[in-house]
């Protein structure tokens, strides 16, 4: 006899969450089909009412664990300051306020938080909000499309007061929320971890106390900040008084703040969402969760498509580690050390004698979830007890998974050969507690029988945790004997001729109940008792009547709803409590844990990634160089047959010593190498700039991203596409790059490119990387743009100590031409490879080579370009004259007045008639004239 499965905390779909249905009433809407039988298997929807009970049990709305809510305010001229609430971490996030920020301070914050919500006071500077337009990130094609784009993310604006410092400290002074015997709100400083011992210490409960407390960990000098995180809690606060009733403590689970830390932007590359959309990156995403319509924003779901971060994302198994991949992305890092530990991490994983660890590390990573969500759920079926019961089966089964295979992990990095010095190593075998988790791995599995859960599909109780509930199994276990007898005794009342077949069954909430024949005539029970003891007749079926009997009734007395005790007795759901009591005991070591899961989860994605797209590691360096040899475009490779690899040789103001570079360079054998080594040598100094010109499709712009994105990746700790790399720090990525049109109907495109290329002359420091891709196309007059252009890279290299590594494609070649530009050390110029073939018909084909060349290119072949491209013979043709006059400095002008053959002659009998119809005045015209106008 199988228990049918009616889980515990099974609420009809009727019922809102956080009410009781009385048993009474349950009673009266069984949910059952009855059917015949004398096995007490009765339930032949268990399985849906399983489904259901799964799918209504009130876990947390999974929507609200993926809010991101950030505010910014920007005070007394420039003073940046921001909080964050992460929802799926309960962590309120604190930076330290920004003296003399700007908005560009903003823009990065945006990128850096990724958020879901943004709340800035309605007196902030008009030019912070329009820094944080949500449309920002939206594509044309898509809006072009007709289809709807939601925006990155809400943006609201708030009354000032909600940022107000005094109101904001006393929301954050009573934190203390969800402290049922005292403030449990542990306060972590950025790097400084505050373990519950230590809170233990300072059990100060008073506001004095909690504000004391407070600024040991959050600097309240921050003043900024801090009226920004009270900003976050007015707003959490109000999402959560819509969502609850006033005095629901459910309420107090929604947006719980359990840890404060404080981050900061220091040792993060800048790149904004231009940048990251440009060079494909991330690509923005609909991303359908928060209220209302559904932002759009970097998200750490599957759907990532073709881009650089989709390559990598796709190999974490985790979602904890799918999370850091995208911190990783946003959150590019200036932190040698950090970088270096990445890399060598990637190394170790790489080496071929950790294959099997490596693939053993990724099959337990598959069974691991993120803990946080879990423990959420726990305490939320711990502390409210209309959801006790909504703990479900998953949860348990989740954790046991869990413990499991966090200590394989644990025994498998034991075994990582070369690893002995690897951060990551040593935090999973110093922090994953064998003792502790084997111990809860122990008393999970002591409360709750696995088997029997799977089997049952719901949650079933250990034998042995509960004399009460084992008796009440054991009787219901006999239920099946103890019903045969019963129908036997009943059998004997019967009379025996003809023959009667009876069966005793039981059904939870009806209880048991007696079954017999129907008889067609009498539309009743072939037998329905005798006349002294007649039989209560409770319902029929098709060709069964059911009867409540006197000893169907002692039975009922005796046993009750046996089922429905044991499935929904208070009993065993208390058993599930305390057992979610005791895993909570365990909460620092599982989050820590699951955490670290991530973090080895998101490095071994980083590890797999290089390996599968042939990358290298480059060499992390604080000269103020890019030296790629053998580079590629992670993407662009994908999509062609074969993808020709090129180097590249920039050095940014006062970038390394001349020393450095000779010894690099020894080992260096191309001819473009040597000629960049020479003029290195000749200036004590080398390239900041290197301007790309020559035709269309050649491979220009391919060749501009190709490096910014090998020192991007290079930033974020991972191996790169190319043979060898040596990869300066750099502070910033700026682009203007053309793939990336207008992001919002009010700018034109140019307007766009102009910002773009403003902020990167105005942020640009030595260390930062500028990509310039056809500027100054969009302008109407071709020489405005070339002046634009030229302008630029003028700028740029004037700013000699300071000025950046810069890399351009233009096709103005008259900049050139004309000595706009002039040459220096610190300007080079590269152009790709084309093969000119001369055809019979003197038609001019290109071959594009791919194969980037020291100097400038001769031609943009544009009308070549086009006559390839389908453009009609006699424009080519008329095209290629206008050049020629062009290049000889004719009158381009006077040349369009030519003539074809006639119209000049009709065009002066056109100017006869005219004049002498001027001539003519007022008068009437004579005849003659008339005459001689219409005959023409
Ligand atoms: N290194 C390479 N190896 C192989 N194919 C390449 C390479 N670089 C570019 N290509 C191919 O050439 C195409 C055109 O490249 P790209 O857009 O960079 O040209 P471009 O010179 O910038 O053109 P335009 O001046 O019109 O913007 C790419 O889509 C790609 O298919």
């Amino acid at each position: 006899m199988s228990v049918p499965a009616t889980p515990a905390g099974y609420r009809p779909s009727n019922v809102p969450p956080g009410l009781h249905i009385n048993r009474s009433e349950r009673r009266r809407s069984p949910s059952h089909t009855p059917q015949a039988s004398n096995s007490c298997q009765p339930n032949t929807t268990a399985g849906d009412s399983n489904d259901r009970a799964e799918h209504f049990n009130p876990g947390p709305d999974t929507d609200d664990l993926d809010e991101v809510v950030m505010a910014v305010d920007m005070k007394d001229r420039g003073t940046v300051g921001c909080s964050y609430y992460v929802a799926r971490a309960e962590k309120l996030y604190f930076m330290e306020d920004v003296k003399s920020g700007s908005v560009d301070v903003i823009a990065t914050l945006k990128t850096f938080v990724n958020p879901t919500v943004v709340l800035v006071p309605v007196r902030i500077d008009e030019k912070v909000v329009e820094r944080l337009d949500p449309n920002e990130g939206r594509l044309d094609s898509a809006e072009d499309s007709g289809d709807h784009v939601p925006p990155a993310y809400l943006l609201e604006e708030r009354p000032s007061g909600e940022f107000g410092y005094d109101s904001s400290k006393a929301r954050l002074v009573n934190l203390n929320i969800g402290a049922d015997d005292g403030p449990d709100v542990a306060f972590i400083a950025a790097g400084d971890v505050l373990t519950a011992e230590k809170f233990e210490e300072t059990p100060e409960t008073n506001t004095q106390g909690n504000l004391l407390r407070l600024a040991a960990w959050v600097n309240l000098d921050s003043k900024v900040t801090v009226g920004c995180a009270g900003a976050v809690l007015s707003y959490l606060q109000r999402r959560r008084s819509a969502r609850f009733l006033p005095g629901d403590e459910a309420a107090h689970e929604m947006f719980r703040v359990s840890t404060v830390e404080m981050f900061s932007l220091k040792n993060t590359m800048f790149i904004n969402i231009d940048t990251l959309l440009s060079l494909q990156i991330m690509e923005s995403e609909s991303h359908p969760q928060v209220h209302n319509q559904g932002p759009t924003r970097f998200n750490s779901g599957s759907k990532e498509g073709f881009s650089i971060y989709g390559l990598f994302h796709f190999f974490a198994r985790t979602p904890q580690g799918r999370f850091l991949i995208r911190q990783y992305f946003l959150r590019p890092s200036t932190n040698i050390d950090v970088l270096n530990e990445r890399l060598k991490t990637i190394s170790v994983f790489l080496r071929p004698d950790n294959s099997d660890s490596v693939e053993l590390l990724i099959k337990n990573l598959k069974s691991i979830k993120n803990i946080r969500t879990i423990l959420i759920k726990l305490r939320k079926g711990v502390s409210n007890s209309s959801s006790r019961g909504g703990i479900t089966r998953n949860v348990w089964e989740t954790l046991r998974k869990f413990l499991f295979h966090s200590l394989k992990i644990r025994d498998t990095m034991q075994e990582v050969l070369g690893g002995e010095d690897m951060s990551i190593r040593n935090k999973i075998l110093g922090r994953f507690e064998n003792a502790g988790l084997t111990e809860l791995g122990r008393k999970i599995s002591a409360v709750i029988d696995f088997e029997a859960s799977d089997e049952q599909s719901r949650t079933v109780v250990m034998r042995g945790i509960d004399a009460e509930l084992d008796n009440m199994k054991r009787t219901y276990d006999g239920l099946e004997s103890l019903l045969a007898q019963v129908n036997e005794h009943i059998a004997q009342r019967v009379p025996a001729n003809p023959p009667i077949e009876t069966n005793v069954v039981y059904y939870p909430q009806v209880g048991f109940l007696v079954v017999v024949p129907l008889d067609e005539e009498t539309g009743d029970g072939v037998y329905s008792g005798n006349p002294r003891d007649p039989w209560e007749r409770v319902f029929s079926t098709e060709n069964m009547v059911y009867y409540s009997t006197s000893e169907t009734a002692e039975m009922n007395h005796q046993f009750g709803d046996i089922f429905g005790l044991i499935t929904d007795l208070d009993k065993e759901i208390e058993i599930l409590h305390e057992l979610a009591q005791v895993v909570l005991e365990y909460e620092g070591l599982l989050t820590i844990t699951s955490d670290l899961c991530g973090e080895l989860d998101s490095l071994l994605a980083l590890a797999q990634g290089a390996k599968a797209h042939n990358l290298c590691k480059p060499h992390m360096t604080d000269d103020n160089v890019i030296e790629i040899k053998g580079g590629r475009h992670l993407l662009q490779e994908l999509t062609v047959p074969s993808y020709v690899a090129n180097d590249t040789f920039l050095i940014g103001g006062e970038g390394q010593s001349t020393l450095d570079l000779n010894q690099e360079n020894v080992r260096q054998t191309t001819s473009t190498r040597i000629q960049w080594r020479d003029k290195a040598r000749e200036t004590e100094d080398g390239p900041s700039m290197l301007i790309m010109t020559g035709p269309n499709y050649s491979g220009k712009s391919v060749y501009l991203k190709q490096v910014a994105l090998v020192v991007f990746l290079a930033h974020i700790g991972s191996f790169v596409p190319a043979k060898k790399a040596k990869i300066g720090i750099t502070d910033k990525i700026l682009t203007r790059v053309s793939t990336r049109e207008s992001v919002s109907k009010a700018q034109s495109t140019f307007m766009l490119d102009l910002q773009q290329v403003s902020f990167a002359l105005s942020t640009a420091t030595r260390r930062s990387l500028v990509v310039i891709d056809e500027f100054g196309k969009g302008t109407e007059a071709a020489v405005d743009g070339a002046g634009l252009v030229c302008g630029v890279f003028e700028s740029l290299l004037r700013l000699g100590k300071e000025r950046p590594k810069v890399l351009g494609a233009t096709h103005f070649h008259e900049i050139f031409e004309n000595g706009f530009l002039a040459p220096r050390p610190s300007l080079s110029f590269g152009h790709m490879e084309v093969h000119v073939h001369h055809e019979a018909n003197s038609q001019t084909q290109l071959t594009y080579l791919y194969n980037l060349k020291d100097g400038r290119s001769i031609s943009s072949f544009g009308t070549t370009c086009a006559s390839m491209n389908g453009v009609a013979r006699e424009i080519i043709i008329r095209a290629e004259e206008l050049i020629r006059l062009a290049s000889r400095g004719e009158d381009l002008v006077a040349a369009c007045a030519i003539m074809p053959d006639g119209e000049a002659d009709e065009l002066q009998d056109a100017e006869r008639i005219g004049r002498q119809f001027l001539q003519a005045g007022n008068m009437d015209m004579p005849r003659e004239l008339l005459d001689e106008v219409l005959t023409l």
